[in-house]
C-alpha cells in the first residue's frame, strides 16, 4: 500500500496525513527540538472529524499520550521575546490572546521564520464559525446565536483594535484584517491552558504590564487532537533529564488505531458551535436553553413584582441555567417554573429550596415538552 492508504478501523475509513508535506516537515523540526514520537502518534483525516490523531499503540488508562518539549511552545515568554521589535510590552496593555494572535502573524508574514513548520501545519483558513458569517446571514439567526455572535465580533475587533493601537513598528500585513481575523480565531481554537506559574519561572519579563494571566499558549501537534465529550485526558508540566515537557496522560486509555480524543471543556452544541465550528450529534452535555421571558411566554403567565423579585435576587434569570438537558430539567428553569405558575405560594424560599410539591412535578414532563415543543416551532 502507498502513501496515501487507507485503513478501516472499526468499518470507519481513515486517510493518513503523516506523507503531506506540511506534516512530514513539522515532524522533522519537532524532532529537531527535542520531540521524540515514543507512542507512535499518527495524523490522519477522519470521515467524521476531517484531521485528528491515533495511534498504533494501546495505550493503557494513566499512560502519556504525548510529551511535547516546554521551548516547543508559544507561551508568553516566547511572545514576549519574539514581539520586542514591534512593541514595546512594558508599555501596552494586552491580553494574552491579543499576543499569540500578533505573534502567529508576524511570524506567517516573515519570510524565514523559527515557527514557519509549525505555521504551515495549521489550518489556513479560519474554521467555518458562525459569528464570522456575513452581516446578512447573521440577521437569520436564532436570537441566542445572534447575541452571541456579537459579542464574539466585538471581541475580535476590540483585540484588533488594541493590537494595532500598541504597535510601533510593523510589518504591513500585520494590519491585515484578514490575517489578524484567521490567527485570533487559531488561537481561539487551538490553545491549551498553562499553569501561569509555569510562564512565571521560566520567564525573567514578567513584569510587563500583561493585561490578563498567561494561561493560553500554543503547543504543535499537541494541538492535532479533536474534541469529544467522553474524552478524559489530563494536562500537566513535568521536569525530566533537564527539560521542561507539557504532557497529555488518558485517564481512560484508548485503542490501537481508534481516534484518539481530548476534551475541550464540558460544552454544549452551542458552545461547540460557536467556539469551534462545529457540534456533535449525540452530545450529551448538549442542552436547550430558554430566556425569563421566553419562559413567561410559553407558559402564558403575567408576574408579579414579588415573583420578578424572587427570580432576580436568586440569579434564576441567568440564561445559561435555565435549560433541558439529557439529564431533564435545570433546578433554575424548575425554580422558575415554579415561581411563575405558583403565585398565591406565600415563601417561596421554602419551596425552591426545600421540596417541591408532588403536584407541580407531576406537571413538570407536561412543561418540559411545550417548552421543547415551543423551541423548536420557533426554527
Ligand atoms: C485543536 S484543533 C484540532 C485539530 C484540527 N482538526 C486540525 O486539523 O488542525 C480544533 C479544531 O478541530 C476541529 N474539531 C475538533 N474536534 C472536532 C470534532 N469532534 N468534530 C469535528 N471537528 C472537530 C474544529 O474545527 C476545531 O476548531
Amino acid at each position: 500500500m502507498g502513501r496515501t492508504a487507507t485503513r478501516r478501523s472499526k468499518k470507519i475509513n481513515v486517510v493518513y496525513a503523516d506523507h503531506l508535506k506540511e506534516i512530514i516537515d513539522l515532524r522533522r523540526w519537532l524532532s529537531k527540538y527535542g520531540w521524540s514520537n515514543v507512542t507512535k502518534l499518527k495524523l490522519a483525516k477522519f470521515p467524521d472529524t476531517d484531521r485528528g490523531v491515533m495511534s498504533s499503540k494501546r495505550f493503557k488508562k494513566g499512560d502519556t499520550i504525548i510529551a511535547i518539549p516546554l521551548d516547543l511552545m508559544i507561551t508568553y515568554k516566547t511572545v514576549s521575546k519574539g514581539l520586542t521589535e514591534i512593541l514595546s510590552l512594558s508599555d501596552v496593555s494586552l491580553e494574552i490572546h491579543d499576543l499569540l494572535t500578533l505573534f502567529l502573524v508576524t511570524e506567517r508574514c516573515k519570510e524565514q521564520s523559527l515557527w514557519s513548520e509549525y505555521i504551515n501545519s495549521l489550518p489556513q483558513n479560519s474554521p467555518p464559525l458562525p459569528w464570522l458569517a456575513s452581516p446578512e446571514e447573521l440577521n437569520s439567526y436564532p436570537a441566542d446565536l445572534q447575541i452571541i455572535s456579537e459579542r464574539k465580533r466585538k471581541n475580535l475587533e476590540e483585540s484588533l483594535y488594541r493590537t494595532k493601537r500598541s504597535i510601533k513598528k510593523h510589518p504591513d500585513c500585520v494590519l491585515d484584517e484578514d490575517l489578524f481575523k484567521w490567527g485570533y480565531v487559531l488561537v481561539n481554537t487551538r490553545a491549551v491552558y498553562i499553569h501561569p506559574d509555569f510562564v512565571r519561572i521560566t520567564n525573567e519579563n514578567m513584569n510587563d504590564a500583561l493585561a490578563d494571566e498567561p494561561t493560553m499558549a500554543l503547543c504543535p501537534f499537541l494541538d492535532m487532537f479533536n474534541h469529544h465529550f467522553q474524552a478524559l485526558t489530563e494536562s500537566e508540566v513535568v521536569y525530566r533529564e533537564g527539560q521542561w515537557f507539557y504532557q497529555l496522560k488518558t485517564l481512560t486509555g484508548t485503542n490501537k488505531y481508534d481516534q484518539i480524543f481530548i476534551s475541550y471543556g464540558a460544552h454544549d452544541n452551542i458552545k461547540l458551535l460557536m467556539e469551534y465550528g462545529f457540534f456533535l450529534a449525540d452530545n450529551k452535555l448538549d442542552t436547550v436553553k430558554f430566556g425569563l421571558e421566553e419562559v413567561l411566554k410559553i407558559a402564558g403567565v403575567n408576574v408579579d413584582s414579588r415573583q420578578y423579585k424572587f427570580i432576580k435576587d436568586h440569579n434564576f434569570d441567568n440564561s445559561e441555567d435555565l435549560y433541558i438537558g439529557y439529564e431533564g430539567i435545570s433546578f433554575n428553569l424548575k425554580a422558575v417554573l415554579f415561581v411563575i405558575c405558583n403565585a398565591e405560594v406565600k415563601n417561596f424560599n421554602y419551596v425552591v429550596f426545600g421540596n417541591f410539591p408532588d403536584d407541580f412535578l407531576k406537571y413538570l414532563p407536561q412543561y418540559t415538552k411545550k417548552l421543547l415543543f415551543y423551541k423548536k416551532s420557533s426554527f
